[in-house]
């Protein structure tokens, strides 16, 4: 039956039985919901059950061109095998003369474009809450080898009960088998991942990482990361990778570095969603709620309300939060919350900030030889580090490394080769070294004089190589898990450095431990009397210590994964 659009209707479906009996449901058309490309929606009541849910009503005469249908009917049977409480349900679909129905769950409060207008941006709280519900229906989806490829606010509806629900499949898209790359050129300009711009190497389930980076960004600061008045120029920004955080919005490192660590060009270094959720960002000490009240789609979030989610805030004018630091850290937030500041030309360097950061280790302990700083700039080119002999050392994305000697003049280059993926080594003097390697080596530099800072300060190091040339000692695997990064270097030591600035160092060779304590106290045990020491503390990082090194052992790919203790 036709509908005349603003005029209260009845819609009749038509049901056909198995045996050729046909039955009659009929919908009261209600209130108008919104509008998009092709569908108008509404507000239906089942005549019979009076259940309410949202119809899309796509007119037939839009589906005249094959793309346009096929479109329609991919979207119909993605979105109808989906279940989930975060992705927006699908009821069933019919059509009529005129349109085709799509009834779907009705979402009562819009979606989050309406209210981020209403709201300018949300506080970090609200965030988590929102980011980690998007992440539990999009681990569901990438579970089920959908792509949705148009993640964005408007995508997101929020129910009655202030649940983020994704709707709108489509531009989504199901792959046959793993690995298999997407080349149809879709999305938001806004939201748009650069290697769908690319358009050369195909793509995957990381353009929905990606949007969820400008999803996270756009949420925080009020508006898109890379939003121009053209759409050209928004492109090119993307591909450049051109966007900054504003200087006038208080925002915390762990955001920037979050959404830092997602905006990435190369889809294979952006995090997992695993990852996502095991960041700092979603790990402040603070309970993150399920749902936000309903008061928040017009106002901040009370000061009320948030201290009972987070203990220690403090509050800016601008309604964001962040959370005090309770604890002392790790330099979680190293050069992946400083990257602004590092090797970014655009903005002044903070370079206190960064020492202040930057943790060094007190002294030495016999002739064993440990990383003493550290700096991880892995979303873009990898962990720099300088060793307590004062060698300086890089470990690129790509698992090549460089180790530079104290004296500065010579490097030797590790890549690894063959079959067996063994580490061939390579050493060149600083001026005299291949072309290829130009790119890296002054990654290097820019590493070390950022380490450089107040190492040179520091008295009684063990600044000497000598033995360079034959006993070579850097950085093999690390690690970073929530509560601590770790390091596997070549002389055999372990290192775990924790978030509360404790360290346990373990050399397998010697079966020595070194345990750093709170206080920066540094006492090595054999490894027998650590084992069984009444110290809880270094024994409890001890066991952590060594239930990370056998789960990187065991599965030597995930070494750069994050697990959990
Ligand atoms: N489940 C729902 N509950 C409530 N309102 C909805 C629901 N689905 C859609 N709407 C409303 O209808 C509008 C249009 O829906 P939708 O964006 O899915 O249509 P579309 O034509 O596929 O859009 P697009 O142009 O984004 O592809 C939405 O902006 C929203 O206001």
């Amino acid at each position: 039956m036709a509908n005349n659009d603003d005029q209260p209707a009845i819609i009749e479906e038509k049901i056909v039985r198995v045996n050729g009996e046909v039955a009659i449901r009929q919908y009261s058309k209600g209130r108008f919901l919104g509008k998009g490309g092709f569908a108008r929606c509404y507000e239906f009541a089942s005549m019979e059950t009076r259940k309410l849910t949202a119809a899309k009503i796509v007119p037939k005469a839009s589906l005249t061109k094959s793309r346009a249908k096929q479109k329609l009917m991919t979207e119909i049977k993605i979105h109808r095998s989906l279940h989930h409480p975060n992705i927006v349900g699908f009821e069933h679909f019919f059509e009529d003369s005129e349109n085709v129905y799509i009834l779907l769950e009705l979402c009562t409060n819009q979606t989050m474009n309406e209210l981020l207008r209403r709201r300018k941006r949300l506080t970090e709280l609200e965030v988590q809450c929102y980011l980690s519900q998007v992440i539990s229906a999009l681990s569901y989806l990438h579970g089920h080898r959908v792509i949705h490829r148009d993640l964005k606010l408007g995508n997101f509806f929020l129910s009655d009960k202030m649940e983020i629900k994704i709707g709108d499949f489509g531009l989504a898209t199901k792959l046959e088998f793993d690995g298999e790359k997407k080349r149809t050129i879709c999305g938001t300009p806004n939201y748009i991942a650069p290697e769908v711009l690319d358009g050369k190497q195909g793509h995957s389930y990381e353009v929905d990482i990606w949007s969820l980076g400008v999803v996270a960004y756009t949420l925080l600061v009020g508006k898109p990361p890379f939003e121009t008045s053209d759409v050209k120029t928004t492109y090119r920004r993307i591909r450049m990778n051109a966007y900054s955080f504003p200087e006038n919005v208080p925002l915390s490192e762990a955001s920037k570095n979050l959404v830092t660590r997602i905006l990435v060009t190369d889809p294979t270094k952006r995090p997992t969603l695993t990852e996502i959720l095991a960041h700092e960002f979603f790990n402040q000490g603070n309970t993150i709620p399920k749902t936000l009240p309903p008061s928040t789609l017009a106002c901040p979030p009370a000061a009320s309300y948030l201290r009972q989610f987070m203990p220690g805030i403090t509050s800016s004018a601008s309604g964001n939060v962040r959370l005090t630091e309770t604890t002392p850290s790790l330099p979680r937030s190293t050069a992946r919350g400083v990257k602004d500041d590092f090797m970014n030309t655009d903005r002044p360097v903070k370079k206190e900030e960064i020492n202040r950061q930057l943790r060094s280790s007190a002294s030495t302990t016999g002739s064993e030889i440990w990383v003493k700083k550290w700096v991880d700039y892995s979303s873009k080119y990898g962990l720099g580090y300088t060793l307590s002999n004062g060698a300086t050392g890089v470990f690129f994305n790509d698992s090549t490394k460089i180790i530079l000697n104290v004296a500065g003049n010579k490097f030797k280059y590790l890549e690894r080769k063959g079959a067996e993926k063994q580490d061939v080594c390579n050493t060149y003097l600083l001026t005299e070294y291949p072309k290829e390697l130009q790119k890296k080596i002054t990654l290097l530099q820019h590493f070390r004089s950022y380490l450089e800072g107040d190492i040179k300060q520091e008295t009684g190091d063990v600044a000497q190589d000598d033995n360079f040339d034959e006993n070579i000692i850097y950085v093999k695997k690390w690690m970073r898990t929530r509560h601590a990064i770790m390091f596997r270097l070549s002389n055999k030591i372990v290192q775990v450095n924790f978030q509360d600035h404790t360290e346990i160092i373990l050399s397998s060779e010697s079966r020595m431990v070194t345990y750093v304590n709170k206080k920066g106290e540094r006492n090595t045990y054999p490894l027998a009397n650590a084992l069984e020491s009444t110290n809880l503390e270094m024994t409890k990082r001890l066991k952590y210590t060594k239930e990370i090194l056998s789960s990187m052992l065991s599965n030597p790919k995930q070494q750069e994964k994050e697990h959990e203790p």
